[in-house]
């Protein structure tokens, strides 16, 4: 039985670099949760500083296990997703006010992509919830399902779709249209290989929306005699300017949303339903990641009922989609019996009947 001050006094015993105080004091710890021999919280940083406190984590991480009698430790760090982080609003096209009553001063162009049945969005209310992992795995499930499938990695923070899917080098340009990369039966299209990453933090408003707005109709996804039959958009995480902006101008015909079991990211999740509310967009469901024991269970399922939206289901922590994401090789791929694939086979047959395919 682990005591909750022994937790507190070992997170304090790692200074946070920024102010300087114990990591505890420093308020950047968010939902801890002690239980037994267990121990989990968030780690809640902003965006521009998630590289510094990747080894604060660490540090985080190995400290709790230090503790007598802790046998499982878990630490997320998760960029914080504020409204207003990411200006300007008014490239939407739409003042503050317009979006808050939820009807637009004037229509914004949306621009469907040629030959692609359904566009559909993976959104998360705030970073490092797991979003990327489940969108190139559901996309993959999918897949699996006999469809055609493109995968677009529209996240301008922190583009992880070349690496989970193994995928670099610019796309080929053909008759002025790019040709999205192949990688294991999915098409694919990256932020991150339109840019170097380091790049990719600045691509904020319009730029970031531009950018998106030409990898979504001016790559060859499908084509008249074969159409693309469903688009899988990796957005990026939060509920500010950036996303709304996105999300308006992206002809979205579905969204689910990703959410870790803890309240302060359910918090989150709620945001980005209304988010879509705002564009009448439909959200298809709640799926909850890195489900367990250490943050609890059914936190996404209970939420997706107040909201009214279905639940599609869990994920738990595991570290086989961890370690498909970072080897370029999605799990429901690279073990498509296994335990992970029948989850994610589950809820592509929910998404792919709510689509209409
Ligand atoms: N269910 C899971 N079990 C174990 N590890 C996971 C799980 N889901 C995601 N991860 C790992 O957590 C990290 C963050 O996941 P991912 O990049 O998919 O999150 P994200 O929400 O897309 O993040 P960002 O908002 O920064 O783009 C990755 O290292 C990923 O491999």
């Amino acid at each position: 039985m682990v005591e909750r001050s022994a937790v507190i006094a070992a997170l304090d015993a790692v200074t946070d670099p920024v102010s300087g105080q114990g990591l505890h004091a420093s308020g950047l710890v968010q939902g801890l949760v002690v239980a037994e021999d267990r121990a989990g919280f968030a780690l809640e940083v902003d965006r521009s500083l998630v590289a510094t406190y990747a080894p604060v984590r660490d540090a985080a991480e190995a400290a709790l296990k230090a503790i007598p009698g802790m046998s499982r430790v878990s630490v997320i760090l998760t960029a914080e997703a504020k409204p207003g982080l990411g200006k300007p609003a008014r490239t939407a096209g739409l003042s503050k006010a317009a979006v808050d009553q939820g009807r637009p001063k004037a229509p914004v162009p949306t621009d469907r992509p040629a030959h692609v049945r359904r566009v559909l969005a993976v959104a998360s209310g705030k970073g490092g919830v797991g979003k990327s992992t489940v969108a190139v795995n559901l996309a993959a499930a999918l897949a699996a399902r006999g469809l055609s499938v493109g995968i677009l990695d529209a996240d301008v923070y922190g583009p992880s779709l070349p690496t989970m899917l193994g995928i670099s080098g610019q796309p080929a340009y053909e008759d002025g249209a790019m040709v999205p990369h192949q990688a294991h039966g999915l098409k694919a299209m990256s932020v991150g290989l339109l840019t170097r990453m380091d790049d990719a933090m600045i691509w904020r408003g319009p730029m970031a929306s531009q950018a998106i707005t030409q990898m979504l109709t001016q790559t060859r996804w499908g084509a008249a005699e074969a159409p693309l039959d469903v688009l899988v958009v990796d957005l990026p995480p939060g509920t500010g300017d950036v996303q709304l902006t996105l999300i308006q101008r992206t002809p979205l015909d579905g969204a689910v949303i990703v959410s870790t079991p803890q309240e302060v990211a359910l918090a989150d999740a709620r945001r980005a339903h209304t988010l879509f509310q705002k564009v009448n967009v439909p959200t298809l469901g709640l799926i909850e990641n890195m489900s367990g024991d250490v943050f609890g269970q059914g936190g996404a399922k209970a939420e997706a009922e107040r909201l009214s939206v279905p639940f599609l289901g869990d994920l738990p922590l595991e570290a086989a989609l961890r370690q498909g994401g970072d080897a370029g090789r999605p799990v429901v791929v690279s073990d498509p019996e296994g335990a992970i694939a029948v989850r994610f086979a589950v809820i592509a047959e929910q998404v792919a009947d709510s689509l209409g395919l």
